[in-house]
């Protein structure tokens, strides 16, 4: 199965939000890393035929999706930033109206909402109302919805904001476990969301594709530019003003700063290996690193 992104532009008004996006999925995850505006939500929206380019097309197996149309739409799974759910609804029966909602066959759905309600770990929630629900397990309920199709490409788009630490792992795993067979499609502004999941990360900036390499691949790239350097609290704004200066974390009374740099930055500096969010600051430096 493959997903091919050929030129996509999606423009509203004089704004780009997408410009000429050329890409190949196929199975696995798919991490798109972005800051606020970068395009992230336009690109998942025309990959789940909600918005159509205004020019461009994306094809499954050669086929353009708009001219697949129902066909398309049953091999989606779609988790939107903000899905609505019935507070007082239970889960299981909150699920059980969805797949009436996409036409699954009646005798087909008990067993299936027991199936997506086993492989998000809701299965003994299953008779307790969403509105009582933690935000973790709000998604889960959300991706379980998405799964009632059985989709071969599932698009998530945000799915870990608000969440915490604990209820972003179990999130991962689970988006890691349902991914073997599929396409699965993330976006995220948390670097951590993808670091270990993703078979390849996709940076958007501007609504342009600069990056789209493995996780391992884009570390590499950043490989002898991140540094740590040990300097008193005076010193801080002179560093802020000329590095991309990332995590400073106190070391008894002097602070210890993460430094992107090319060059050594200090005869002090010391080198150090990169993580995802060195290089999320590396390329989004000048925006709020999340
Ligand atoms: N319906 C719309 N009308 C006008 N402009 C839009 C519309 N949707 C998106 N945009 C603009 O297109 C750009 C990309 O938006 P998009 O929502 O795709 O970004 P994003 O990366 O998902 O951001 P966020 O992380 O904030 O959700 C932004 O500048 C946004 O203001």
């Amino acid at each position: 199965m493959k997903l091919t992104i050929k030129q996509v532009t999606k423009t509203f008004k004089e704004k780009k939000a997408l410009d000429a996006i050329d890409l190949e999925l196929t199975t696995g995850v798919y991490g798109i890393l972005g800051a606020n505006g970068s395009g992230k939500t336009t690109l998942m929206r025309i990959l789940a035929s909600v918005m159509k380019p205004t020019s461009g097309q994306v094809l499954l197996d050669g086929q353009d999706i708009m001219a697949m149309s129902h066909e398309y739409r049953n091999l989606i799974g779609y988790l939107p930033q903000h899905v609505g759910l019935y507070k007082n609804f239970t889960a299981e029966k909150f699920l059980k109206y969805i797949a009436a909602l996409k036409g699954l066959p009646k005798e087909e759905t008990d067993e299936k909402v027991d199936e997506v309600l086993e492989l998000v770990g809701l299965s003994e929630a299953r008779r307790k109302k969403v509105g009582e629900f933690s935000g973790g397990m709000k998604r889960r309920v959300g991706i379980a919805q998405a799964l009632l199709n059985d989709p071969k490409i599932l698009i998530v788009d945000e799915p870990t904001a608000g969440l915490d630490p604990k209820e972003r792992i179990r999130f991962r795993n689970l988006l890691s476990k349902i991914s073997s067979n599929r396409i699965v499609v993330l976006s995220t502004h948390i670097v951590s969301d993808i670091e270990f999941i993703a078979k390849e990360v996709l940076i958007l900036k501007e609504g342009q594709l600069i990056k789209k390499e493995t996780p391992q691949r884009l570390l590499k790239g950043i490989e002898d530019k991140v540094w740590t350097l040990v300097i008193d609290e005076n010193e801080i704004p002179r560093y802020q003003s000329q590095y991309k200066v990332g995590n400073i974390a106190r070391v008894d009374d002097r602070f210890q700063l993460r430094i992107l740099s090319d060059d050594q930055p200090d005869h002090d500096a010391i080198q150090d290996h990169p993580n995802l969010e060195d290089l999320y600051l590396y390329y989004f430096d000048e925006e709020e690193t999340a």
